[in-house]
């Protein structure tokens, strides 16, 4: 039996062991209790967080942080709403005193319209944040160039987007992030954003990345909870279908049932 059905099926972010290969957000949810049965539901292991986006003013603050960390799970905080690498430096040293973990989700809005990471000060901030010994992961474009650049400073985590975050219009380029997949075999690659249905899990799954972080597709469900346990599911079958191996694509039929061994009455009319 594979280690895929013996549960031992795991993967890492720098090192520390995961199971499950969904990774949850925790905004937009339409109550707590909503997010909490969600989170709960997806049986995710990491969850991720803004300080920026969960401030005092939005509903967040102290109370919302103590509720995340009582979940019990691990925290991945992210800079999400940084326009400059000061402010995503900044924000990722807050998010390391107040949640005591070195590891942070590098996001760098470059462009209002689509929320693109901008890719040059990522990569300067990658930089400074490692120098300044933290486990970086950058959301990035699925550009592979700068993919190389982000793993020649030292990132063993990548996390390339699916498509604009909030769009939930699935992987718009699945080539580029199969030629990421490719290209990085050591590093750990998770499809980051742009998820709207569980299939696009089973897609990125299916090309070999080792997890996938959504929250919208989740908290902005018709029903968030059952929409959890789908993207539970799917992952597990992306993951058991990339261990499986596909067959080999032909583009020319072939008949699944052979001809010999057909009724007497078929062969005679044939
Ligand atoms: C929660 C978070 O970190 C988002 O910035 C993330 O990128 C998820 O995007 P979706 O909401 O499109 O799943």
């Amino acid at each position: 039996m594979s280690d895929v059905q013996n549960k031992q099926d795991t993967w890492n972010i720098y090192g520390t062991e995961i199971s499950s290969r969904l990774l949850i957000g925790s905004a937009l949810y339409p109550s707590p209790s909503i997010m909490e049965d969600s989170i709960k539901s997806s049986g995710a292991e990491v969850v991720t967080l803004s300080l920026r986006r969960q401030s005092p003013e939005s509903g967040g603050g102290n109370a919302f942080w103590q509720h995340i960390k009582d979940l019990g799970m691990k925290i991945l905080p992210n800079t999400a709403g940084c326009h400059s690498i000061q402010e995503a430096v900044t924000l990722a040293q807050m998010s390391r005193e107040i949640f005591e973990t070195d590891w942070v989700k590098l996001e760098l809005v470059g462009d209002e319209y689509n929320l693109q990471p901008d890719p040059i000060d990522l990569v300067k901030a990658t930089e400074i944040l490692i120098n300044d010994g933290f486990k970086v992961l950058p959301y990035c474009t699925d550009d592979l160039v700068i993919c190389r650049h982000l793993v020649e400073l030292g990132c063993e985590v990548l996390m390339p987007w699916g498509a604009p975050i909030g769009t939930g219009k699935g992987l718009l380029n699945p080539y580029a992030l199969s030629a990421i997949r490719h290209r990085f075999p050591q590093t750990t690659l998770i499809v980051d954003a742009g998820l709207g249905m569980p299939s696009h899990a089973v897609q990125a799954l299916e090309l070999g990345y080792d997890a996938v972080l959504l929250n919208s597709a989740v908290a902005q469900a018709q029903d968030p909870v059952l929409m959890a346990k789908a993207f539970k599911a799917a992952v597990e079958a992306g993951r058991y279908g990339y261990m499986a191996g596909s067959m080999p694509e032909k583009d020319v039929a072939n008949p699944s049932t052979p001809t010999l061994g057909m009724p007497f009455w078929h062969q005679e009319n044939s």
